[in-house]
């Protein structure tokens, strides 16, 4: 079997040194599927991403068929299957969300860009940086020959967050608990629902109190990362390469049957979300593409937060487009 070629950008950041390991290891695609590795990055982080790859060579993983280093885009993505957009410009002290968004724009724009003119024709496209969903709108504008649906922006870390507090509100496994959805945007608006969440046969939002619900798990989850960074210092990093990983897996191997789990994908205007934005719904992956779960009933309490949330997806695109990023 040939070797799929993994781009990971941001290679020698903190996510990208969780990230890569489990990558070489077959957790990505499978324990059967070769892998090359091919890390971008900034000229000053060339020399990290080395030491990177010198580890990465002392592990002998036997699934890694290579690992290539660079600065240019063009040969990062020449070839890749899968593109994991990792580094992006964090917000500094001072910087206004247009700053942010421009920023961006200059690295995901032609990043995006690399991916149309390169990128093999089955290309999959995860964006974890930071705004990601916008992120992911920006590249995806910039690649016009790629189908829209490629990109994606990572929930994953929303979703598997919400599985972990709900299982201990509730005394019981991640493993009893399905059907878990995030919608919206990767950012404070998110809406972790669950009220379709089923645990042990019965509707979470019926097993907890509302207030619990309303005042404690839907701000505990939405600002986790805040608490992270708060708690140690540095933003979520493990836990995100293992978000990743997840979104991956299951977009290239399917999700178990039953189930679902929470992506950002380019709406086809599904439960009142404008066609083309890049938002978390419930997804299911089958043959290798992402559906989003259809036949809902959102209720009021539901609808005015994922309004709330989609509104602010609204507005980050509208900045990029008057940014003219996309
Ligand atoms: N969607 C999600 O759930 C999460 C997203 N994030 C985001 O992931 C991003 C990365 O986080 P960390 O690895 O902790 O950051 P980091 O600062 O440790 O690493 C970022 C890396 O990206 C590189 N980089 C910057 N511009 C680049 C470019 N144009 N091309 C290639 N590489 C470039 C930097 O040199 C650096 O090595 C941040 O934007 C963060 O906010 C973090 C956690 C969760
Ligand atoms: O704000 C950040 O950089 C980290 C982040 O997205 C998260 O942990 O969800």
């Amino acid at each position: 079997m040939a070797p799929v070629k993994v781009t990971v950008t941001g290679a020698a950041g903190q996510i990208g040194y969780a990230l890569l390991f489990r990558i070489a290891s077959g957790q990505l695609l499978g324990a059967d599927v070769p892998v090359r590795l091919s890390l971008l990055e900034i000229p000053p982080a060339l020399k990290a991403a080395e030491g990177t790859a010198m580890e990465l060579d002392d592990c002998a993983f036997p699934l890694l068929k290579g690992i290539e280093i660079t600065d240019d885009a063009g040969k990062a993505f020449d070839g890749a299957n899968v593109a994991l957009l990792v580094g992006a410009r964090p917000r500094t002290a001072g910087m206004e969300r247009g700053d942010l968004l421009e920023a961006n724009g200059g690295i995901f724009g032609p990043q995006g860009a690399a991916i149309n003119a390169h990128a093999a024709d089955d290309i999959r496209v995860l964006v974890v940086g930071n705004p990601a969903n916008t992120n992911a709108l920006i590249a995806q504008a910039a690649a016009p020959d790629v189908p829209a649906e490629r990109f994606t922006a990572m929930t994953r870390l929303d979703h598997n967050r919400a599985l972990s507090q709900l299982a201990a509100k509730l005394e019981v496994s991640v493993t009893d608990i399905s059907k878990m959805t995030i919608w919206g945007n990767h950012s404070a608006t998110q809406y972790p629902d669950l009220f379709h969440t089923e645990v042990g046969g019965k509707i979470a939002a019926e097993l907890v109190d509302e207030a619990w619900l309303r005042d404690t798990f839907i701000p505990t989850v939405a600002k986790r990362g805040a608490a992270i960074i708060a708690a140690r210092g540095a933003s979520s990093a493990a836990s995100a390469a293992n978000a990743a990983i997840d979104h991956v897996h299951d977009w290239v191997n399917g999700t178990p049957e039953g189930d679902w789990t929470s992506a950002a994908i380019p709406s086809d205007g599904s439960y009142g979300v404008p066609e083309g934005l890049i938002s978390s719904f419930p997804v299911v992956s089958r043959e290798g593409r992402w559906e989003i779960v259809q036949g809902l009933s959102i209720d009021s309490f539901s609808r005015e937060r994922i309004d709330a949330s989609v509104q602010e997806l609204v507005e980050e695109r509208d900045a990029v487009r008057a940014l003219n990023l996309i």
